[in-house]
């Protein structure tokens, strides 16, 4: 995974966009998304043969864009499609658990908001951490209180060298000072999937990124 492919993070899962999610996707690429992420969790999200369906066409739009699909939590999911990666949280599988089940290739990615919950990932071979929420979110329902932009800075601080995202509540208005405090790319849901416009949201937020 090169740093590069984090820069706009796209998360999403059939609830969380307003109109039709494989539309939603085509354009939030179009708008410049660089890395995908299929999480469908929470209120009113698919389960079982119609969560691979829908995983499975939104792979269809992000192979022939070339972007990486990454899935998150659910490795079973991850190695039926072959997916590019997987995310876990610190409350899911260890990643050493998870290198075990995934072949080489995939992109191993996990939740890390502390010094040392970071350090442990990086020992054991994350490709990269997503580190929130940065502000406040309504997205995820159990989010803990924002840590802030200078959670990353701290993480840099104490020698934290791996890829990292900022997540949560991130905006066009507040993306750069996520960037400017350390982190290589912006992990987002509503701002673009919920934007009635969703390639102009991307497309907006990315020219903040750079
Ligand atoms: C999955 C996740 N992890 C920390 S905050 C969050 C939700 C991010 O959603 P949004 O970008 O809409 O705030
Ligand atoms: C909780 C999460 C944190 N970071 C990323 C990139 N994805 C997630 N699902
Ligand atoms: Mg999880």
């Amino acid at each position: 995974m090169n740093r590069e492919q984090l820069l706009l993070y796209f998360i999403m899962g059939t609830n969380n966009s307003a109109g039709s999610p494989l539309r939603v996707l085509t354009n939030a690429i179009e708008g410049g998304v660089t890395c995908f992420q299929f999480r469908e969790k929470g209120q009113g999200a698919l389960e079982g043969a119609e969560k691979e369906q829908a995983a499975r066409d939104m792979q269809a739009i992000c192979r022939k864009h070339g972007v990486p699909f990454i899935v998150n939590d659910d490795i079973e999911l991850a190695l039926e499609l072959q997916a590019d990666g997987i995310h876990v949280g610190q409350d899911d599988e260890s990643i050493e658990a998870v290198r075990k089940k995934c072949p080489d290739y995939m992109i191993v990615g996990v939740s890390a908001k502390t010094v040392n919950e970071a350090a442990q990932a990086q020992k054991q071979g994350a490709d990269y951490i997503g580190t929130g929420p940065m502000f406040s979110t309504t997205t995820k329902a159990d989010a803990k209180s924002p840590i802030g932009p200078g959670a990353i800075t701290e993480l840099r601080e104490n020698g934290i060298d791996l890829p990292v995202v900022g997540i949560g509540g991130i905006k066009k208005e507040n993306a750069s000072e996520v960037i400017r405090a350390g982190a290589d790319g912006v992990s987002v849901i509503s701002s673009i999937s919920m934007d009635e416009d969703p390639k102009q949201a991307a497309r907006l937020l990315k020219n903040q990124l750079t």
